[in-house]
């Protein structure tokens, strides 16, 4: 099939290279002209695990290509995916400016049937919106449909190649059978494609974000109590979700759930119910207790240097909202070093991935390491924000060696209690008894 991708971003390039991969004909389309030029000259602009083998290999074969041109993109695709950013508004609601910007230009342009699939997370009527908006000038057939992307960062091609489920909102049976048609490759595994009303696709993307960053949230919030009664979080999470009907994943507590979709997501819903007069009391919670989550830790480090930061040198690992990304948006690291630069602390931080991307916030107001153990190289404190696998299993003694003071402040709880108080490490996670 022929499909144009509108948005290069983490979706849009994750689901123009997997539909390549399968054999479509894909042309991406981007409005930053310096993104297009680097995926021209075979450059990933984002870091995604996997995704750079697949991109080559696409481009090469000619399946895949760029433009800034959307009219190019209109004209080529049957199929136009929109993903396009749907960031929070000054409200909280979903800005669709962006979404519905497109859509105007396709009313404009269009001049045979195309399938427009909403890949972007948007409130629930956005379809219909999308649909009107087309409609005021466009001259001939089309159809709007709903098509939420459950992708994570860090595991997008995986989640992609091998959905769990594929949503389809559509209420025309001649874009239903388009959509059936282009996924049936992603799904031989028996995982299904699950076709309902266009209403019903975009809230369950908001649904299962809300649900999973609740999940979360009440973790976090157990594990403040964990704190104060002296029981053990992992314990208690691993006892927990033993119990199928809990499972096991999305119990790990932290310093709050960041990243481009959670937070916005959530406050998105309780908005769209908010506008109709309907209130979500659990999500207005979620976000409360997400907030102050972010904000627990700064005051542990504080308290250990007597309320006085001062020309204290802090080290931190992980910059990413989480692991194997590059991605900082709304990662909990960033309210971190604003505290911490706030207090005339001394940064210097490490991350895998993100650094470039927190060298064009920050500047030369931070330091980088090039490595793990440079930045605790005459640190007062070691202060973890994000759980990279490398940072798991540290050589100890180097550390001890390194850090003026042997601390850690673990926001991730990286590691056991036992083996740090086996080491002479004071350390400080969370839910958990301090060493
Ligand atoms: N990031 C994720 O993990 C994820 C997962 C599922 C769903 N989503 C949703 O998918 C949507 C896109 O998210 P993202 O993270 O890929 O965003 P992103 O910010 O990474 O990418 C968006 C891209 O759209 C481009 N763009 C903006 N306006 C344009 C226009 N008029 N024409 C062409 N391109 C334009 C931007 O230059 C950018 O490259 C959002 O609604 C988001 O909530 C994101
Ligand atoms: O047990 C957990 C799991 C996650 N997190 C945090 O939650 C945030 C989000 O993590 P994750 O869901 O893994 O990453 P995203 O890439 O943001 O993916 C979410 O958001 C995407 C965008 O909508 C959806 O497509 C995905 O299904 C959904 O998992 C991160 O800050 C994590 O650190 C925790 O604190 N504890």
């Amino acid at each position: 099939m022929k499909i144009a991708v509108i948005g290069t971003g983490y979706v849009g390039l994750v689901t123009g290279t997997c539909l390549a991969e399968n054999g479509n004909d894909v042309l991406c389309v981007d409005i930053d002209k310096n993104k297009v030029n680097q995926m021209k000259a075979g450059v990933v602009p984002i870091y995604e695990p996997h995704l750079d083998v697949l991109f080559e290999r696409n481009i090469e074969a000619g399946r895949l290509n760029f433009t800034t041109d959307l009219k190019e993109g209109l004209d080529f695709g049957e199929v136009i995916f929109l993903a396009l950013p749907t960031p929070e508004d000054e409200d909280g609601s979903a800005d669709l400016k962006y979404v519905l910007g497109v859509a105007k230009e396709i009313g404009e342009y269009i001049t045979s049937y195309k399938v427009i699939v909403d890949k972007s997370t948007v409130p629930v009527g956005t379809a219909d919106l999308v649909r009107t908006t087309i409609e005021q000038d466009c001259k001939t057939e089309f159809d709007v449909v709903s098509n939420p992307e459950f992708l994570r960062e860090g595991f997008a091609v995986d989640d992609f190649m091998k959905p769990e489920r594929i949503v389809i909102g559509s209420s025309s049976e001649r874009a239903t059978e388009v959509m059936q048609r282009l996924y049936q490759p992603f799904v031989r595994s028996g995982n299904p494609v699950i076709i309902m009303d266009e209403k019903s696709a975009e809230l369950t993307k908001y649904a299962s974000n809300s649900f999973l960053a609740t999940k979360i949230t009440f973790m976090n919030e157990i594990a403040n109590y964990c704190q104060k009664v002296g029981a053990d979080v992992d314990k208690v999470r691993i006892g927990m979700g033993t119990d199928s009907r809990i499972g096991k994943r999305f119990l790990f507590p932290g310093i709050g759930y960041g990243g481009s979709c959670f937070p916005k997501d959530v406050k998105a819903l309780h908005k769209s119910g908010k506008d109709i007069n309907y209130d979500f009391k659990i999500l207005e919670a979620v976000v409360e207790v997400n907030e102050h989550q972010k904000t627990i830790l700064f005051p542990e480090v504080s308290s250990y240097f007597d309320d006085n930061l001062e020309g204290k040198t802090i080290a931190i690992w992980g910059l990413a909202f989480k692991p194997e990304t590059d991605d900082i948006r709304e990662a909990p690291a960033l309210y971190m070093i604003d505290k911490l630069l706030e207090a005339g602390a001394n940064v210097k931080a490490f991350d895998p991935e993100a650094i470039e991307n927190v060298k064009e916030k920050y500047g030369d107001k931070l330091q980088y390491g090039k490595d793990m153990y440079e930045v605790t190289e005459g640190a007062d404190a070691l202060l973890i924000c994000t759980e990279w696998s490398i940072f798991r299993t540290p050589n100890y003694d180097l550390l001890k060696s390194n850090l003026n003071n042997p601390v850690i402040f673990d926001g991730r709880n990286l590691y056991p209690t036992v083996e740090l108080a086996k080491q002479g490490i004071h350390y400080i996670s969370i839910g958990r008894q301090k060493v």
